[in-house]
């Protein structure tokens, strides 16, 4: 195992940086505003039914995630995250349609693309390059073109998520953001004092969950309507950043049908790890109390039980903390492992099989 007090030790295993760059969240989330200033949003119909984001993996879908849980309370569509080859029916000229591709290649979200433009939807594409943007320059698509060299799409959150909150609103969908944005900025700056790998283990939540992991399966409850993308997050991230299978569920639905499985047998149940999110300003009294007897079951069930606390004082830095959290535990996991977190060996391979 490796020493989580041996900064440098960190340093050299996340050969990529991708620690540096989720402790540069702040100056990304910053960055992710100056880059949309700019951006002309194309006229709405005068009747729009439905956000649907075309778009998947770590950062692309996720950043729809947190549009929807985010704007729960806000926003008058539906959001629909579309990940596969197709899209629903019930797109046509009243849909507004994110697509949304890092490397602008991935031939999921390209296919849905070609679906969607034959539809008369109004269509915004984010992208850093590829297949993406020249569809998009050819064909009149408004185009935000974003840094390429974050090199990993599940590390740019900050280029995706941020300009298509800021488009919602210059669209007079949802209100301005910018004070959320910059308290999301500056809560990334303090909670970075507490994660990062200079900071020793007993003093750091991040390093002290990533040890306590070890030999086992992580397993991430969050809630609706605000916890859920954040746990969706936490659960690719294991996957992507940890080489680690994770699973996730929201509560109260998990209640009406995986409690059952809690009375698996004690050697199979032993073996999660189980990451309660919590957020005491943003559950209510009932998700709240949900929360609490599932501890209260799990700690007597499962191999380890722990919660971890949303803070921050707007909705969007309240979940931001805790995706914050998510990623420096990730990361920190598979590093005790003496793994490099950044190669994504089984992603070139499906690509690479599927290009065959
Ligand atoms: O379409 P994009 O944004 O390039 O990303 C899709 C890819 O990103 C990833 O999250 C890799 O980091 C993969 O899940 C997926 O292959």
């Amino acid at each position: 195992m490796i020493d989580l007090n041996d900064a440098k030790k960190i340093r050299e295993l996340d050969s990529m940086g991708s620690l540096i760059t989720t402790e540069n969240y702040d100056k990304q989330f910053a960055e992710g505003m100056e880059l949309v200033k700019d951006f002309v949003v194309p006229e709405l119909p005068d009747k729009v039914d439905e956000l649907v984001l075309l778009g998947t993996g770590g950062g692309s879908s996720i950043s729809g995630g947190m549009i929807r849980s985010l704007l729960f309370d806000e926003l008058k569509l539906p959001v629909i995250i579309n990940q596969g080859y197709n899209i629903p029916a019930f797109v046509d000229e009243h849909s507004l349609i994110f697509v949304v591709s890092h490397s602008g290649n991935t031939e999921e979200t390209l296919n849905a693309l070609s679906q969607a433009m034959e539809t008369g939807a109004t269509i915004i594409a984010i992208t850093a390059g590829g297949k993406l943007k020249e569809i998009a320059q050819q064909n009149n698509i408004p185009l935000l073109i974003v840094p390429a060299d974050i090199g990993h799409p599940r590390r740019d959150l900050g280029y995706i998520f941020i300009p298509m909150l800021v488009m919602l609103t210059k669209m007079g969908l949802i209100s301005d953001k910018t004070a959320d944005i910059e308290e999301t900025i500056a809560l990334f700056t303090e909670l970075n004092k507490q994660y990062n790998p200079e900071v020793p283990v007993e003093n750091n939540l991040a390093k002290q969950i990533a040890q306590e992991l070890y030999g086992y399966i992580p397993l991430i409850y969050g809630s609706l309507d605000n916890l859920d993308a954040v746990a969706w997050r936490w659960k690719n991230q294991f996957g992507e950043n940890s080489k680690l299978m994770a699973f996730w569920n929201v509560i109260p639905n998990l209640h009406h049908d995986e409690a059952v499985g809690w009375d698996m047998p004690q050697e199979l149940i032993k073996m999660f790890y189980l990451i309660m999110l919590r957020d005491d300003v943003l559950d209510s009294e009932k998700i709240k109390k949900r929360k609490d007897i599932t501890v209260q079951i799990l700690s007597e069930r499962m191999g380890k039980v722990r919660q971890v606390y949303a803070t921050g004082k707007s909705r969007l830095a309240r979940l931001f903390s805790l995706v914050y959290l998510g990623d420096f535990v990730t990361l920190y996991t598979p590093i005790y492992r003496g793994v490099d977190p950044t190669p994504v060996e089984v992603i070139n391979l499906f690509k690479r099989k599927m290009a065959e």
